[in-house]
Formats: C-alpha cells, structure tokens, sequence
C-alpha cells in the first residue's frame, strides 16, 4: 500500500474544522441507554455515535454486548439524531449484520487486529465496500502486524480506511491501562502521513481523568480525531466504567482541547525555529560522535577480555552506571525511564560491538 492523499478523501469530506470524534457508550446495554446517550451527544462536535454489540472481553463471565439487537437500536440513533454510526466487527457474522442494519464505521479491535485470519475473513466480508473501516492498533507493539491490517482491507478494496490508537498491552504496572508508545504512532504517520490516524484516549488511560491530557497530547501529534466513550451514567457502565466520560464531560473536553496548527508562515516563527534547530542539529551530531567514541572503547574492553577469556556482560559494573546515569539524569531534567531506555539501549550496542570482536577468530 503507498500513501497517497486519497487515503484521507473520507475525511476531507465531512469538512470538519475540529477533530473528528466518535464517541457514545462502551457497551450498548438497553434501547433507552443508548438512545439517551445519543441525544446528548446530537448537538457536539460527534459526527459517529459509536457502541459495543459485541464485546470481546478478557475473561468470562463479564457482560458480552448485546448483540445483534442493538444494531437496531443504533439505526433508530441515526433516524432520530442524524448522527452516523459506528461499531466494532469481529467476523464475518457480525459484518453481515452491520451491514444490514446500515452501520456507518466499523473497526476492528486490538484482539482481532493481532489475528492476520481473523483480519483476512472480515476484509474478504467488507470486499469493495464504500463504508468506513478503521483498524485498532494489535495489542502487541508491532507497527508491521497493525499496518499488516490495514493492507489487508486495501487489498480487498476498502478505499475508506483510517487506524486508531488504543494502547499496548503491558505487563508492567503504569498509569496507563494500555501504554501509549507514542513513538509507534509518529512512525505510523512517518510512513503513511495521510491515512486517517484516531486516538481512542479511553482505552489508553482506563481512567476518566487522564483522558484530556492524552486527547491533548495526541492532538500534538498530529492525530486527525479522538474516539472517547461516553456514558449518561458512567459509574454504572456494564463495562469499562471507570473510563467512560459524561456527554457533557466530553464537550467541555472539546472546549478545551486547544488544536494545533501543522506550522506556522510569519516570519518570526520560522527564523526563530529554525535558529533552535539548527542548534539541535550540532547536539545530535555530537551525541553521534560521543556515541562512537564510547563504542570504541568497548571494542578495546572487548578486546581485553577475549586475550583474559572474561564474559562481556559485567552486571556489578552496568548497574553501577545505571544508578549514577539516573542521578544524573535527574540533576539535567531528564526522566528516569528516559535514562534507563537510553543507556540499555546504549549497552546493548557496547555488548554487540563486544561480542563481534570475541567471536573473531
Ligand atoms: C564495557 C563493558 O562491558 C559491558 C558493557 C558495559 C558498558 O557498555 O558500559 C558495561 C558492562 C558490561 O556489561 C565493561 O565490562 O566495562
């Protein structure tokens, strides 16, 4: 697949001059949740009422989505509000179903994105359709599985496509219930910068009051929309409670949500940027050649060790060097899991260039 702008043709025409945002419960629970959910989401900034009908959960024995039931209950939202619908597809089946019932915008979820046979059968059910498919991040970090998805649907041409960014599953404890991984997302836009990119803040915190700081951020990063859930009572949620915002939450939300433009053409702040980037570009420069100065030394270190027979990892010194970067790191602004991702990152190379020369026969 190549990037062309067609990729974002669906966007460009709904002409929006905000974010996209689909947003409507996790889970359709009754007719009248929904429908109540709906009408006060009519008069906001939502172009796609999203809602759960069928839940892929995690364990047994929670609440598993209505199913196909509610996919009348989202028609009459649209005959009522106007608003276009969305849900989530995970077979064949259920896209037979959404299609039937004239839903808008399907997307596949992290758990099927990680399936190539799941994501095949679903494009082979959506072959040629004009309805929008957006496909969830795999809840692996792995750009090539979740592009792998998108390909997928292309091939089979879906022409209306779009990803979302949910999160990756971790098994470490953040504060996020799903971490962010920004750096999987810049990349994503590096490659295809105009397929539709949807951050879906309720998923990746897991908790209602951390969801404008990701909407913010993502936005920063240039992400074309937000899909939040949104709930009249959400503490009484059949699922995903703690994360689910009030209608009225979400539109203050979007009040505050300050929008960033790609760049800027005065002037002052193009010499101004540019004096601030020519400085990075000396930094980075000179980070490369104390990088390979430091490596160097490892290869004498290397060298040492294969005439003394001694093993390349040394786990007393590299926790040495670990806690004294820390501290350092500190006293210069820079975060702890900064420090740390950079120096493994750095002693992984060190134990490569080592290794290279121990082997050497
Ligand atoms: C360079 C060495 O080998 C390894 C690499 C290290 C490094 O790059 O700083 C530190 C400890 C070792 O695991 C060493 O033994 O000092």
């Amino acid at each position: 697949m190549e990037n062309t702008k067609q990729l974002k043709t669906w966007l460009d025409d709904l002409g929006l001059d905000h974010p996209l945002v689909i947003a409507g419960p996790c889970s359709a629970e009754t007719e009248a949740q929904v429908l109540a959910i709906a009408h006060e989401l009519k008069d906001s900034d939502v172009s796609y009422f999203r809602a759960g009908i069928w839940k892929p959960r995690t364990r047994p024995g929670n609440f598993e989505g209505v199913g196909a039931l509610g996919l009348k209950w989202l028609q009459k939202v649209k005959e009522e509000t106007g608003m276009k619908t969305a849900t989530e597809v995970a077979n064949a089946a259920h896209v037979k179903l959404a299609l039937e019932h004239d839903i808008d915008l399907l997307w596949i979820g992290a758990r099927s994105t990680v399936s190539p046979f799941i994501v095949q059968e679903i494009a082979d059910a959506l072959e040629g359709t004009d309805k929008i498919v957006l496909v969830k991040n795999p809840v692996n970090p792995d750009l090539a599985l979740w592009l792998g998805g998108v390909e997928r649907l292309y091939a089979a041409n879906i022409k209306n496509l779009g990803v979302i960014h949910r999160g990756f599953s971790t098994y470490e404890k953040t504060k996020y219930r799903n971490i962010p991984e920004w750096q999987i997302a810049i990349e994503l836009q590096n490659k295809f910068p105009d397929l539709p990119l949807i951050c879906d803040p309720s998923h990746i915190t897991g908790n209602r009051d951390l969801i404008f700081d990701v909407s913010q951020t993502a936005l920063d990063l240039n992400f074309n929309g937000l899909m939040v859930e949104t709930h009249t009572t959400p503490d009484e949620a059949w699922s995903d409670a703690a994360q689910q915002v009030t209608p009225d939450k979400l539109k203050q939300i979007m009040e505050d949500l300050r929008i960033r433009k790609v760049t800027d053409t005065e002037t002052d702040f193009r010499v101004t940027i540019g004096n601030l980037r020519a400085q990075i570009n000396i930094v980075d420069s000179q980070l490369i050649e104390t990088l390979g100065r430091r490596m160097k030394i490892a290869d004498e270190i290397g060298a040492l060790k294969k005439e003394k027979n001694v093993a390349v990892l040394q786990s007393k010194r590299w926790n040495e060097i670990l806690g004294n970067m820390i501290l350092e790191g500190e006293e210069r602004g820079l975060s702890e899991e900064f420090v740390l991702k950079m120096f493994k990152a750095i002693h992984q190379e060190s134990i490569n260039h080592q290794e290279k020369i121990i082997k050497k026969s």
